[in-house]
């Protein structure tokens, strides 16, 4: 038996509408749960910050419910938020950070919760609290930076916890590591990032949280510039209402009304030609988006991963794979795997496996 195996580390999963917890015992995942919150819930909190009282006390609650009575935890690790572009990798949660995520300094995101919630449940018990991979892993190339207007940068925030886990896994169907291959991975989720990973590095990718890349079920991706400045005009005094055209009311759910893919596909099968355009258009946008990582990766693609919850759907996937099978296989790892990917860097952390990064702006 190694030592890792009679570990229990909690995994804490902050989303816009729901928060997943995870028990793992070493590698075994013990309990799987997400709790679901209404917006009506979430409307009584002025920010994401100010939800930890109640997120709170709902992962103590789940920590009784599921921790066998002699056992206690080694460490809890959290989703990273938006904070200043670091490398891949794991990070002890510190004063810096927490007060980056308390104040909301690099943006408001929910799993700006994580590295909050894993320090408070991790203090009073003696053990650290960690996070690993956030949003904002930044390893792009210089010239994947430039947008073309000297006032805008393009900026690194993508699911990278996913798509780093999806590739690795990816990487061992191929029979080598993730650092050997050239990947271009697409986490198809209610955002859609689109990354282009060479020997272990995601060298550009689109900002899945403020317009880049292709529409997704909940997000707009790229608009036309000039439409976009002409629109935000006309919503001047309502800059809230604009902003979620981009992200939270754009893309599928602003034509369709759902940002629930399978509704989508149901209504589809029932004739909706409506709905049959819009997915077509959003798999056509992530298929371009794919083709012009042949670039970013000088035409030498080991492997295209599709990820996250859209791609269980073999009618999205399809269509993706005829527009892109030219470049390389085509390998489908349905669903995320962030609970499982948080534990194991948890454990590296533990067994010293994995550098421990500490966190600097
Ligand atoms: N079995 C399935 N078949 C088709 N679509 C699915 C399936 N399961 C989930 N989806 C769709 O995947 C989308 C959500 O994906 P996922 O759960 O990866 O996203 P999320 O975690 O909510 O958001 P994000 O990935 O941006 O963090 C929804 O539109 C959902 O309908
Ligand atoms: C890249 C941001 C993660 C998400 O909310 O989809």
């Amino acid at each position: 038996m190694r030592a890792s195996d009679s570990i229990f580390v909690l995994v804490i999963n902050p989303g816009s509408t729901s928060t997943k917890l995870a028990l793992f015992h070493g590698e075994t995942c013990l309990q799987n749960y997400t709790i679901r919150h209404s917006a009506e819930e979430l409307r009584r909190f002025s920010s994401v910050a100010g939800q930890k009282n109640y997120r709170k006390e709902l992962t103590e609650t789940f920590i009784s419910d599921t921790l066998p009575k002699d056992a206690e935890l080694a460490a809890v690790i959290g989703r990273g938020g938006l904070l200043a572009p670091l490398e891949s990798g794991v990070y002890s949660v510190n004063s810096s950070m927490l007060e980056d995520l308390e104040s909301a300094r690099w943006g408001e995101h929910a799993s700006n919760l994580g590295a909050i919630l894993a320090e408070e449940i991790a203090r009073p018990r003696g053990i650290p609290s960690y996070i690993a991979d956030p949003v904002v892993v930044d390893e792009m190339l210089d010239e994947a930076r430039f947008s073309g207007c000297p006032e805008i940068q393009r900026v690194s925030i993508f699911h990278a916890l996913n798509q780093k886990s999806a590739a690795r896994k990816a990487a061992a169907r191929l029979g080598k590591s993730y650092e050997e291959l050239n990947l271009i991975v697409a986490h198809l989720g209610g955002g859609i990032s689109v990354g282009a990973h060479r020997r272990g590095r995601v060298i550009d990718v689109n900002n899945a949280l403020d317009g880049d890349g292709p529409f997704s079920p909940e997000r707009s991706g790229g608009l036309p510039a000039g439409q976009l400045v002409s629109l935000a005009l006309e919503y001047r005094d309502r800059e809230k209402e604009i902003r979620k055209k981009i992200v939270g009311q754009g893309g599928m759910v602003a034509y369709l009304g759902t940002n629930d893919l399978q509704a989508a596909l149901e209504r589809i099968n029932a004739g909706d030609t409506k709905a049959e355009a819009v997915v077509r258009a959003m798999a056509y946008q992530v298929a371009k988006e794919i083709a012009s990582h042949g670039a970013t990766l000088k035409g030498r693609i080991d492997g295209i991963v599709l990820t996250g919850g859209i791609a269980c759907s073999g009618y999205v996937t399809d269509l993706i794979r005829e527009r892109v099978s030219y470049l390389a296989p085509v390998l489908v790892i349905e669903g995320e795997r962030e609970m499982e990917a948080l534990a194991e860097n948890a454990l590296g952390a533990l067994n010293r496996t994995r550098t421990i990064k500490e966190y600097r702006r």
